[in-house]
């Protein structure tokens, strides 16, 4: 356990230190690149990148690391512990300007996340739980922290849902599930299940795809906060797989009875 504590605080650090660098470069001008997949990637990511991965490495050579802004090597399979990373989650909020963007580390065992670390860092809210041990929530300006827990709401629930990425779907989820709902917030990046486990929405359902480092820091959060984080089908979700697209979907919920699908 000691061992994690030391790990917990080192990512935490790390994550702010990314964070500070992806600010340097919100304030000016950047330029804006498109990856192969059709998705913008900019300086901040590439920064961001850099200081998480050579911290990493630095002080966890012998844990695997799969960032979504470097290159797979496979090497994680052979690895039962794996960081998943990443540099700048919500990159179109980012581009936007809209401070809706987070930076993710999670680091995994045997496939399932034991530790997230989330950093948004234009409201400086950060974001950390370990196994067994509570999700909590760091006010990065002024040093408090507070424990997460999740609403136990059945009736008037806050909706989450992407501000970027919205699908068919999850409107006619919306649409179906309405007596139940107050209101739907739409969001970017990994701060919708942050604001699930902080009491602030109540369900977040994700029916387009992710990858893995959208999730694993996120679904630790979650779980240690007393919500539910489940593939679409109610399965387990695992982490450092070949795949790395999330291609079953997923749910954030408070509690088993706003399981809708
Ligand atoms: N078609 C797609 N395939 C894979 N991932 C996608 C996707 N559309 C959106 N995403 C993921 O959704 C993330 C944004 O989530 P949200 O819509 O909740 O803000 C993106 O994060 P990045 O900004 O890191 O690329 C990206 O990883
Ligand atoms: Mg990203």
């Amino acid at each position: 356990m000691e061992k994690y504590q030391e790990e917990l605080s080192y990512l935490k650090s790390l994550a702010i230190k990314a964070g500070q660098a992806i600010m340097e470069v919100y304030e000016r001008e950047f330029d804006v690149e498109i990856k192969e997949d059709n998705s913008p990637l900019t300086e901040a990511d590439k920064k961001s990148n850099a200081i998480i991965v050579r911290g990493l490495r630095e002080v966890f050579p012998n844990y695997a690391i799969l960032s979504e802004e470097s290159k797979d090597d496979k090497s994680r399979f052979n690895n039962d512990f794996c960081f998943i990373v990443d540099p700048l989650d919500g990159t179109k909020e980012f581009i936007k300007q809209n401070g809706q963007f987070t930076v993710n580390i999670a680091l995994c065992y045997k496939k399932r996340p034991i530790l997230g670390v989330i950093y948004a860092p234009a409201i400086k809210k950060l974001y950390y739980a370990f196994k067994g041990e509570g999700a909590y929530l760091e006010d990065v300006e002024n040093g408090e922290v507070k424990r997460l827990k999740v609403t136990d709401k059945t009736n008037n629930l806050i909706i989450v849902a992407s501000k970027s990425h919205s699908s068919q779907k999850e409107k006619e989820l919306i649409d179906d599930h309405k007596e139940f709902i107050s209101d739907v917030i739409y969001a970017g990046s990994s701060l919708k299940g942050c604001m699930v486990a902080e009491s602030k929405a109540d369900v977040y359902y994700r029916f387009g795809l992710t990858s893995e480092w959208d999730t694993a820091a996120m679904h630790c959060i979650v779980e240690e906060s007393g919500g539910i984080f489940r593939q679409l089908d109610g399965s387990e979700m695992l982490y450092n797989r070949e795949n790395v697209l999330n291609e079953k979907g997923f749910y954030v919920v408070n509690r088993e009875e706003n399981i809708w699908v």
